[in-house]
């Protein structure tokens, strides 16, 4: 499959409204053709011998040129230079609160909760690159092997600064602000309820209108996918149409711009003196991608019980082992509750798997509001004893049965088969909730062998 499109560079006066009238194209996996000049793509063929109005041509690989056609990832771009052009790579003093190596990390297997994470302070200036807490993961990128989860929090724009992730695959769910990201294939605007992947190596640079927080999660191996759908048939949960991918959009500065990397955990950069946004045109299917959660097509018991939240899976990158996941990222989203005789909320459990959770807004089934709350977190490691908090368990095993829509809120798991360690920030920061753990103490002893 493939989208052909063409975008105009806005002219200056339009550059305010650049951002609401961006267009996408759609379409999970597809080969996507783009240009902004007509005739900019080389017709039937990747590298002539001198591309179309004095552009360089630059493959990106997303996967080893040799891997399997229906795994194989790469993207072409016509640019007016390649980033090849600019000066030594000098490494960072610091990485601030990035941790990418776990290797000298702790886990633990106590239930672990954090309220909001803070903004920056108005009187700090901090750019979406430097506003990085690292709460947890596992592994080590060099070997490509892990995952990791940050939190971030900033209202400045990187301005003539960008980034590109060499240790992984981004996938970004903003929970407060929105985020103008600007990359090399072209322009996302990514709101609250949406989602934005960002595969390693392709830059990007992300503007905001102020205060703006999230969360990341990265994984060192392979690429997120669609989860098969087995029994449930062709269609239904995130439909592949509604992934949008930008259109190419590029401007002809000369400027100093400096290239940030994360690589092998350290941060490095570089400067060109050129924006690395200059391309013209490009096709492939190596591409960042948004996708809304509004339109996750939600499956659920319709007669009794609780089903195991594998069904809310929106993407995952998957291990070796088919089935068995490097990370799932999955959603709780509004949806009718209409199970029979079944207690409704989250059953207790202990998971082969680590369970790094987020909130969105509102309030979310398995906890009584307040505790878990939008900006804030939770983590329940492998086999970790978790479940409804004592009020929530009361209330729903009692509760009267009766078809309820749940539209309190949008909570998400970000759901790892690695043991997730957490690091020395995540468990020292004032939002750790020191009395998460006693939610569950009040649960009643209701055993009585004479009542059946
Ligand atoms: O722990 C959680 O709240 C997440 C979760 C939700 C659910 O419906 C079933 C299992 C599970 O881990
Ligand atoms: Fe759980």
């Amino acid at each position: 499959m493939s989208a052909k499109s063409t975008a105009t560079k806005p002219s200056t006066a339009a550059v305010v409204d650049q951002w609401t009238t961006l267009s996408y194209q759609a379409g999970f996996g597809n080969h996507f053709c783009s240009e902004v000049l007509e005739g900019a793509l080389p017709a039937n063929m990747n590298n002539p011998q001198q591309c179309s109005y004095g552009l360089y041509c630059e493959q990106l690989s997303g996967t080893a040129f040799t891997m399997p056609r229906f795994k194989n990832q790469r993207t072409w771009l016509y640019r007016i230079l390649p980033p090849v052009v600019h000066d030594l790579y000098k490494k960072n003093a610091s990485t601030g609160d990035v941790i990418t190596d776990f290797t000298n990390e702790d886990a633990t297997p106590q239930q672990l909760r954090w309220k909001p994470m803070a903004f920056p302070k108005a009187t700090d200036k901090v750019d979406f690159v430097q506003g990085w807490k690292t709460m947890g993961g596992a592994g080590d990128p060099t070997l490509k092997t892990g995952m990791a989860v940050h939190m971030y929090a900033a209202n400045t724009s990187m301005g003539d600064k960008c980034f590109y992730n060499s240790d992984g695959d981004f996938l970004i769910v903003p929970q407060e602000g929105v985020l103008k990201i600007t990359t090399e294939m072209g322009k996302l605007l990514v709101s609250p309820h949406e989602i934005v992947v960002i595969p390693r190596g392709i830059r990007f640079t992300v503007d905001v209108d102020g205060a703006v927080r999230g969360y990341i999660l990265e994984v060192y191996n392979r690429h997120f996918i669609l989860p098969d759908l087995g029994p449930i048939g062709a269609n239904g949960l995130a439909n592949p149409r509604d992934f949008e991918h930008p259109v190419a959009w590029y401007e002809d500065r000369d400027v100093d711009y400096e290239v940030v990397t994360k690589f092998a955990g350290k941060m490095f950069s570089a400067h060109m003196s050129f924006s690395p946004f200059n391309v013209v045109a490009w096709h492939g299917n190596y591409v960042p991608y948004k996708y809304n959660l509004d339109h996750f097509c939600t499956m659920n018991s319709v007669n009794y019980d609780h089903p195991d939240p594998s069904i809310y899976t929106v993407l995952t990158c998957q291990t070796d082992e088919p089935g068995c996941a490097v990370a799932d990222f999955v959603i709780f989203p509004p949806r009718w509750m209409v199970q029979e005789k079944t207690f409704r909320p989250p059953y207790y459990h202990r998971n082969h798997m680590s369970e790094f959770m987020g909130m969105v807004y509102g309030h979310y089934d398995a906890k009584a509001e307040g505790g878990f709350v939008p900006g804030g977190a939770s983590l329940h490691s492998i086999h970790t004893a978790h479940g409804p908090d004592a009020d929530t368990f009361l209330q729903a095993s009692n509760a009267d049965l009766k078809p309820v829509k749940f539209t309190g809120g949008l909570a998400f798991m970000f759901e790892s088969t690695y043991m997730m360690k957490v690091t020395d920030y995540a468990l020292s920061c004032p939002q750790l909730d020191k009395d998460y753990h006693k939610c569950w103490q009040p649960l009643p002893k209701l055993f009585n062998p004479k009542k059946k």
